[in-house]
């Protein structure tokens, strides 16, 4: 059920919006793209931009030359999609929804009867149903009879996002009872997994719980490997072996869990309880990884005192630039409250600087270092070659924490390497 050429205004137009926004204008839809960022806005109105996923920086650039209209204030629309931040604010232990809040009365101010909002962020089970609830009401309409408001969330996984946007499955969820046919209707222009509906907080949920999930268990990885450590046998193999089991999938371990949203979002559940027990200390094992990799370093070593390392992998996971939340700060940070003479960093996708130090090239970073440690699962570092390591480095340690070398052909080539 949709109405005769809806257009829908998107408010936020990063990670998630940009993309959401282009594949409604995509689908036929006239969509206005809304920032509050001006020099965000002057950036997409000038296809001013790169993306590291190819296919979604053609996809949004045709976007914006038909039916992605980005706009200087945000304009009355059939649908409003809302895609802004939901960062957690550590100091008030509790979700920052300031943004939200900000977004819902900009919508609430331009709402007619019959419209319907969707909220696509990530938030704290409820949040539709009271806050952004009471802030739509402002004006008069009521979520359960003049106006749909609803929760949708996304699943993309960065690094493949305009698959997933068409290819997940899709929860849509209402406030007040009121039924998701618009908003079904409005996703199946572009998704071709299955739509499901329950009502709004199930749905919000649902997202924190798939997160939870996922960080859960990547935290029994990291445990296996540090158990593994302990026993002196080989985490990598154990698991493939554990994995033979019909019903044992063992998530790989690693240096700890980046990106904006597993290490942030299971924290959005424990709001007002203290029922998560499980959750958090997954994330304080996901956490405490980086201490352990600091320990197989400083055992390699002898002492961290005077060396110089070299951390291969800035991004949070393979493949992507994105540095949010990166094992790689921890890390850092760790090495640089110890007597380590100095730290080197380097990254294929990644240039700039990151705490105050300059990234190099691989080769650079390797000059006379003490110990490299491979932080990221790059598809590039499956391909290091041990020589070129061995003509540079001046020691011969090399800390794997996402198990990216051949351990017999390197230490064929003199290297003491150590795998999380
Ligand atoms: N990045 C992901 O892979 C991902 C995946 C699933 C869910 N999410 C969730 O989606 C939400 C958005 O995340 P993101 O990664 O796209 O964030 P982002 O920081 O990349 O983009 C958010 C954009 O919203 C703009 N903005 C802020 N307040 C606004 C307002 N009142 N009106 C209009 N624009 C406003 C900002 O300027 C920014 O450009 C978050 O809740 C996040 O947790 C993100
Ligand atoms: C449930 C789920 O899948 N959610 C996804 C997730 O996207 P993401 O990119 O953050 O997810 P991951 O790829 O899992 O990476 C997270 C970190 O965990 C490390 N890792 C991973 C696997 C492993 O075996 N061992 C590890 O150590 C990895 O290196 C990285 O640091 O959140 C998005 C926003 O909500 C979702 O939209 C998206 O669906």
């Amino acid at each position: 059920m949709m109405d005769d050429n809806p257009r829908i205004c998107v408010h936020g137009l990063g990670y998630v919006g940009l993309p959401t926004a282009a594949i409604l204008a995509n689908s036929g839809f006239d969509v206005y793209g809304f920032d509050v960022d001006p020099q965000h806005r002057r950036d997409l109105k000038n296809q001013d931009f790169t993306f590291e996923e190819p296919d979604l920086e053609r996809f949004v650039s045709g976007a914006l030359e038909d039916g992605l209209t980005i706009v200087g204030d945000p304009r009355p629309a059939e649908f409003h999609v809302i895609c802004v931040p939901t960062p957690y604010d550590e100091n008030l232990d509790r979700t920052d929804l300031t943004y939200v809040e900000a977004a819902g009365e900009t919508v609430a101010s331009l709402l007619r009867p019959d419209d319907t909002v969707i909220l696509s962020s990530t938030v704290p089970p409820g949040t539709s149903a009271e806050k952004l609830r009471e802030i739509v009401e402002r004006e008069g309409f009521s979520a359960s009879e003049d106006v749909v408001l609803g929760y949708s969330p996304e699943t993309v996984l960065p690094g493949n996002t305009l698959r997933e946007l068409r290819e997940n499955d899709r929860l849509v969820g209402t406030v007040g009872g009121r039924q998701p046919d618009r908003i079904v209707a409005l996703y199946d222009s572009f998704v071709s997994g299955d739509i499901r509906t329950t009502d709004a907080t199930t749905a919000e949920f649902v997202k924190l719980v798939q997160n939870a999930y996922r960080d859960v268990n990547i935290a029994f990885a990291n445990e296996v490997a540090k158990l593994a450590d302990e026993f002196e046998i080989d985490s990598r193999g154990s698991i493939a072996l554990a994995n033979n089991h019909p019903r044992v999938d063992i998530l790989r371990p690693g240096p700890g869990v980046g990106g904006h949203c597993i290490p942030i979002d299971p924290l959005f559940l424990n709001h007002g309880n203290d029922i998560p027990m499980l959750i958090e200390t997954a994330r304080r094992v996901n956490d405490g990884m980086v201490g352990f990799v600091e320990q197989l370093l400083e055992a390699a070593l002898g002492e961290l005192a005077g060396s110089t390392v070299t951390i291969l992998g800035v991004a949070y996971k393979g493949g992507v630039a994105d540095t949010r939340k990166s094992p790689c700060f921890a890390l850092i940070d760790r090495l640089a409250r110890t007597e380590v003479d100095e730290i080197r960093l380097t990254d294929p996708y990644v240039n700039g600087e990151v705490r105050g130090r300059e990234l190099v090239a691989l080769e650079e970073s390797l000059e006379a270092s003490d110990a490299s440690v491979i932080l990221t699962d790059h598809p590039e570092y499956g391909a290091l070659d041990p020589e070129v390591f061995a003509d540079r480095m001046a020691g011969r340690t090399v800390v794997d924490t996402r198990a990216m070398v051949d351990e017999d052909r390197w230490a064929a080539a003199g290297f003491d390497v150590h795998q999380v």
